[in-house]
């Protein structure tokens, strides 16, 4: 593993194969599981749909299996596709067969979204349940805003740089208010998602951005080089406050940066 930083952006965690990032990945998440139930008693994960889930496999597996104290983890979603649970574009769905039913989390402690409302009515639900938790600690509370603070938000990020269902110019990166906000025109199907919005993620603990393949090489160099785009990308709006970034890149994603970000340790 080689690992760089920057100045802007958060640490980079660069892998040469994706079986040695989800090592990492797991390692990373399983320690800091164990500090947040420490220091809090609690552990609120935040996690995304896409590629991230395959790429926590290792989490289902010893020593993590056994080691995470899984009954402390209360899981939402960063981002959700206004879907029936069972339908394949569910990010609940793909989390639950591919993580969740294979560790022993308590099923009321996953808190996914309400699938028989509208999206509008899905995300105002999910803020009012994440506000009863914020109330009674079980997720912190940032230290500058009213905004929940989670241990860890971890996102994806797709070719056009989107990160949850914040994606590029779209008016839900303006939004300021509201912890979680909806959308009815996403550019990548299905067109209805609710998704956290930047002050939400901004105020996290912990933000951890895991992004691999050579599709996505370009959209790297942009975020981290700040190459060719005027405007921000999502992705580069993710900036916490008070609290940590790290990405998490293959050698792939991380093939057009600039020579230094990558130089091995
Ligand atoms: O639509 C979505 O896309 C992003 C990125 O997905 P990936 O498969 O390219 O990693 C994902 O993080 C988000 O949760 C999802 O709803």
């Amino acid at each position: 593993m080689a690992l760089g930083g920057h100045v802007d952006r958060g640490k980079l965690r660069i892998h040469e194969n994706l079986d040695d990032l989800a090592t990492d990945l797991a390692d990373y998440i399983a320690e800091l599981s164990e500090r947040s139930v420490k220091e809090r008693g609690y552990f609120a994960i935040a996690i995304s749909g896409g590629s991230l889930i395959s790429l926590m496999r290792k989490l289902c597996e010893a020593p993590y299996n056994k080691t995470v104290d899984w009954a402390k983890w209360y899981i939402f979603w960063a981002d959700e596709r206004v879907v029936a649970k069972n339908h394949a574009d569910s990010n609940y769905k793909l989390a639950k067969e591919g993580l969740l039913s294979k560790v022993p989390v308590v099923p009321s402690h996953v808190y996914s979204i309400n699938d028989s409302l509208s999206a509008e009515e899905a995300a105002d639900d999910y803020e009012f349940v994440l506000r009863q938790l914020v109330k009674t600690r079980t997720v912190g509370v940032s230290e500058t805003s009213d905004c929940p603070k989670f241990d860890l938000v971890l996102l994806g990020m797709g070719p056009d740089g989107h990160v949850a269902s914040l994606f590029p110019q779209h008016k839900a990166l303006e939004e300021k208010d509201e912890w979680v906000t909806f959308i009815t025109d996403s550019p990548k199907p299905p067109p209805e998602r609710i998704t956290f919005t930047l002050p939400v993620i901004n105020s996290a603990s912990n933000v951890a951005v895991v992004v691999t393949g050579t599709n996505k090489a370009e959209t790297v160099h942009k975020v981290f080089d700040n190459a060719g785009a005027d405007v921000l990308l999502p992705a580069q709006m993710v900036q916490p406050t008070n609290g940590k970034l790290v990405w998490f890149l293959d050698r792939s994603a991380a093939s057009k940066l600039d020579g230094t970000q990558t130089a091995a340790e």
